[in-house]
């Protein structure tokens, strides 16, 4: 369940008349989802239906509101399927309901895909590089939140309900990324706003083709190659046992590289942001599983999943990039 804050449709009319955006005509929460509470939002105005997914932020605060929903409006106004947030009234993209802040977007078509195919994989990738170039000009800068400041706060935080050698494994990644982090090899590398949770519950599929990447709100500036690893580490593996699927790894950076040529210190980088991508989860698993929110009625997504990841990426498993 992911309702976690109720709207009434007499709320909502009453929201919606403040910024003449018309007459309800189908309110219906959404289960999935385990960040905000998100409900499908119909209206008729001016005799023209209307489809939307209204946004309660259950965590998020105003301040960061401007940076994701401005990333959103600037990538859909240059042909990147994303939903594309209404103005309100008083001309910015967010207002408040029930004392959270929301918004509303415009609804996407498709559905996620549990097991991507490799043409599948190879429109994320493509996806994926017209997205970094197109973001590239957005004039807002905010980082990403769930970076290394927030590894290296959080890590402490979970550490003491791992046993031994895993609290060691963390640790041990983590001083690692954070060296890493200072050479001058890292902080040159490409960068820009990246979605930074590129998961397959994230991209909504007709077919092989992409209706559209939602939830942009764990997104900041960040290495390209961050956005790639967070990507790969989850579509380009075989959902059951987390092994590679050579096909698809293949298929996804082949389709990026086709738009956006890799980099030689694209290539040299690319271990440590594997690595970096799957202690990212890691530790936010880790933080759910043994700090849930109360009153979340959700089932928290397994930890171990990233642990073995981590593993297996620090064992040199993964594919190389492909250069020109
Ligand atoms: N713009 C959209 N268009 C179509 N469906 C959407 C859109 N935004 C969200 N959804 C639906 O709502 C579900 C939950 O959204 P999500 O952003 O993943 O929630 P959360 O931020 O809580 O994780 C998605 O799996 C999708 O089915
Ligand atoms: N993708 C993350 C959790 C974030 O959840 P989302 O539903 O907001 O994408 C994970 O799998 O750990």
């Amino acid at each position: 369940m992911a309702v976690f804050t109720d709207v009434s449709p007499a709320q909502l009319q009453d929201w919606l008349n403040h910024s003449n955006l018309g007459q309800l005509t189908a309110l219906e929460g959404i289960a999935s989802g385990i960040e905000n509470t998100n409900y499908f939002v119909d209206v008729t105005r001016a005799g023209e239906s209307h489809h939307y997914v209204l946004t309660l932020f259950e965590k998020l605060t105003p301040t960061e509101l401007p940076f994701y929903l401005g990333l959103m409006h600037h990538l859909a106004a240059k042909g990147i399927p994303v939903p594309a947030p209404v103005r309100l009234s008083n001309g910015i993209f967010w207002g408040e309901l029930n004392g959270k802040p929301c918004a509303l977007v415009t609804r996407l078509q498709g559905r996620s895909v549990l097991q991507p195919s490799a043409a599948q994989c190879a429109a994320m990738g493509s996806w994926l590089a017209r997205m970094h170039q197109a973001g590239a000009d957005f004039a807002l800068q905010q980082p990403n939140l769930r970076g290394l400041s927030w590894w290296q706060a959080t890590a402490p935080v979970v550490a003491p309900y791992l046993p031994a050698d895993i609290q060691r494994l963390l640790e041990d990644e983590l001083a690692l990324q954070t060296t890493h982090a200072m050479t001058t090899g890292y902080q040159d590398l490409p960068r820009g706003p990246v979605h930074a949770d590129l998961f397959r519950d994230n991209a909504l599929m007709i077919d092989d083709t992409l209706g559209g990447i939602i939830d942009f709100y764990f997104a900041g500036c960040d290495t390209w190659l961050f956005d790639l690893a967070v990507t790969l580490n989850d579509w380009c593996i075989d959902v059951a046992t987390g092994e590679l699927q050579a096909g698809a790894c293949q298929a996804f950076l082949s389709a990026y590289h086709a738009v956006q040529p890799f980099t030689q210190q694209e290539a040299e980088n690319w271990e440590m942001a594997l690595r970096a991508a799957a202690l990212r989860f890691w530790i936010s698993r880790l933080y759910d599983f043994y700090l849930p929110r109360p009153a979340a009625m959700l089932t928290p997504k397994d930890p171990r999943h990233f642990e073995r990841i981590l593993i297996a990426r620090r064992a040199g498993r993964y594919p190389v990039l492909p250069q020109s």
